[in-house]
This record gives C-alpha cells, sequence and structure tokens, in this order.
C-alpha cells in the first residue's frame, strides 16, 4: 500500500474521532467549506514557494497540499480510490488532445 493510500485511510479513520487528540478529527470537524478553505490556503503556499524556487520548502507546502487534498475530500465523502478511477480513465490521453475533442 503507498504511503498516500495509509494517509488516506488514517484521514477516513480520523472521522468521528475526538478533536481534542486529533489534528485532522478537529479540521474535519469543522465541515467541508473550513477543510476547502485550509486546501486553499496551503496551495497558496505552496504556488509561493514554486515561484521562489526553494526546493525544501516547496517539498514541504506539497506535503501539506496533500494532506489537505486528502481532509478536503474525505469532507465530500470522496475517496482517493475515486481520484485514481479519474486518473486512470485519463491514461494515456493527452491534453492537448482532450482539450480538441471539446471543441
Ligand atoms: N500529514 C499530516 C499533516 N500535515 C499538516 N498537518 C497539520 O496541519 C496543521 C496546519 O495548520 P495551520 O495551517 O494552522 O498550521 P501552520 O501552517 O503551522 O499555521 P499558521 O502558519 O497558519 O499559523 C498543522 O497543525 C500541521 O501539523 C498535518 N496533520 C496530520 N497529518 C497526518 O495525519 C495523521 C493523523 O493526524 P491526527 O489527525 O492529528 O492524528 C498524522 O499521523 C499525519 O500522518
Amino acid at each position: 500500500m503507498s504511503g498516500i493510500q495509509r494517509l488516506a485511510d488514517t484521514i477516513a479513520a480520523r472521522k468521528g474521532a475526538d478533536p481534542d487528540t486529533s489534528w485532522t478529527a478537529k479540521l474535519l470537524s469543522k465541515g467541508p467549506e473550513k477543510c476547502a478553505e485550509k486546501f486553499g490556503e496551503e496551495a497558496v503556499e505552496a504556488i509561493i514557494e514554486a515561484v521562489k524556487g526553494d526546493r525544501a520548502r516547496l517539498t514541504c507546502e506539497a506535503a501539506d497540499v496533500i494532506y489537505h487534498l486528502l481532509v478536503m475530500l474525505a469532507a465530500r465523502d470522496v475517496t482517493l480510490a475515486d481520484v485514481e478511477n479519474e486518473l486512470d480513465r485519463r491514461e494515456g490521453r493527452s491534453g492537448i488532445e482532450e482539450k480538441a475533442s471539446r471543441t
């Protein structure tokens, strides 16, 4: 099992856990909108590091982004498997080809 899958499982297991002992449970207890807001904040922090070009800080911010993405998905009952299925569906089809097919 991948580390991201283990993290997604941990996050799912935190639903309904004690917000005093789990950061994830605390975040989830505030609702999907708050989870989405936190994801947005972390994404902006990653963007800033990407623009600056600091690899080490970008790596840390990317980890925050992935964690908060998974929390946001869990808040709306979207699983990592759901996202992987969508990525699998897209596999092998260039974005250029996909965009051209829309017109
Ligand atoms: N990967 C993470 C993870 N990444 C970030 N965070 C927390 O997310 C919070 C981010 O909140 P803030 O933005 O407020 O923190 P900040 O950026 O330091 O704060 P400011 O700069 O805004 O003041 C911090 O408290 C981080 O510790 C995480 N908390 C938990 N996990 C994983 O989730 C698992 C379960 O954690 P619990 O639910 O706490 O048991 C852990 O074992 C980890 O694997």
